[in-house]
């Protein structure tokens, strides 16, 4: 029988300056398997600061984030984490399937091949193609197969809506949905109301 995930990812008394400002201080929260956390926040609050420094990209400047109960750069959390940001993290001048198969040398393999993968995402048929071809929507679903074919316990998504039509938005739901409900863990920012009805969600405002 699987047992059941132990995961956990806190933060302790986060801060963060950006020229002399204070975005924010002292924040904390301890997520568990199958919980998402969603940033909220005005336009230039922090948000996508917070994720960076969940992602390793910079540094809080006080406090201490640990994975399993040890400080990050100790711990398995970068082999258990995948970030989609702004960018998609997708190389233009690959194909679609090259794309994938470079992030699955780079990662563990996941439940999901990449013919599974992009039939779920509905990019079937789209293999060959440029991915500098592709409309901003395809290009988010390609970001959101390389989350499927590899093997990641924390997802960290920038903005993960945007682009996306209105079937993209419920494929990103129902996949967050199965994600948390397969012991994964989620953190997020959006501006779009997210409708997660299955999935523990805690929420941190910044302002
Ligand atoms: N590399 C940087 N150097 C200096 N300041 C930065 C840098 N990146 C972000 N900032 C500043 O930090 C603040 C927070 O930016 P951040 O991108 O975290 O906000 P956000 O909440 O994600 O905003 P949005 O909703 O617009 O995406 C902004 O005032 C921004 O100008």
């Amino acid at each position: 029988m699987p047992q059941p995930s132990t995961h956990i990812l806190e933060g302790i008394n986060l801060s963060c300056i950006r020229d002399d400002r204070i975005l924010f201080e002292n924040l904390s929260f301890s997520l568990t398997a199958g919980q998402t956390l969603l940033l909220e926040g005005k336009n230039g609050s922090g948000k996508t600061s917070l994720l960076r420094i969940l992602c390793g990209f910079r540094e809080a400047d006080e406090g201490q984030i640990l994975w399993c109960g040890e400080a990050v750069e100790d711990s398995q959390y970068h082999a258990d984490m995948a970030y989609v940001g702004h960018l998609d993290g997708v190389k233009k001048e690959l194909t679609v399937l090259e794309n994938l198969k470079v992030s699955l040398a780079l990662g563990t393999q996941g439940t999901y091949s990449i013919q599974q993968a992009l039939v779920r995402v509905q990019l079937s048929g789209y293999d060959d193609a440029l991915v500098q071809t592709l409309s901003a929507g395809q290009k988010r679903r390609l970001s959101l197969a390389r989350l499927l074919i590899t093997h990641n316990i924390l997802w960290i998504l920038d903005e993960p809506f945007t682009s996306l039509d209105k079937q993209g938005i419920i494929l990103i739901e129902t996949l967050m949905t199965e994600h948390c409900a397969n012991g994964g863990m989620i953190v997020l920012t959006s501006h779009h109301d997210i409708v997660l009805p299955d999935v523990s969600l805690q929420r941190i405002q910044l302002s």
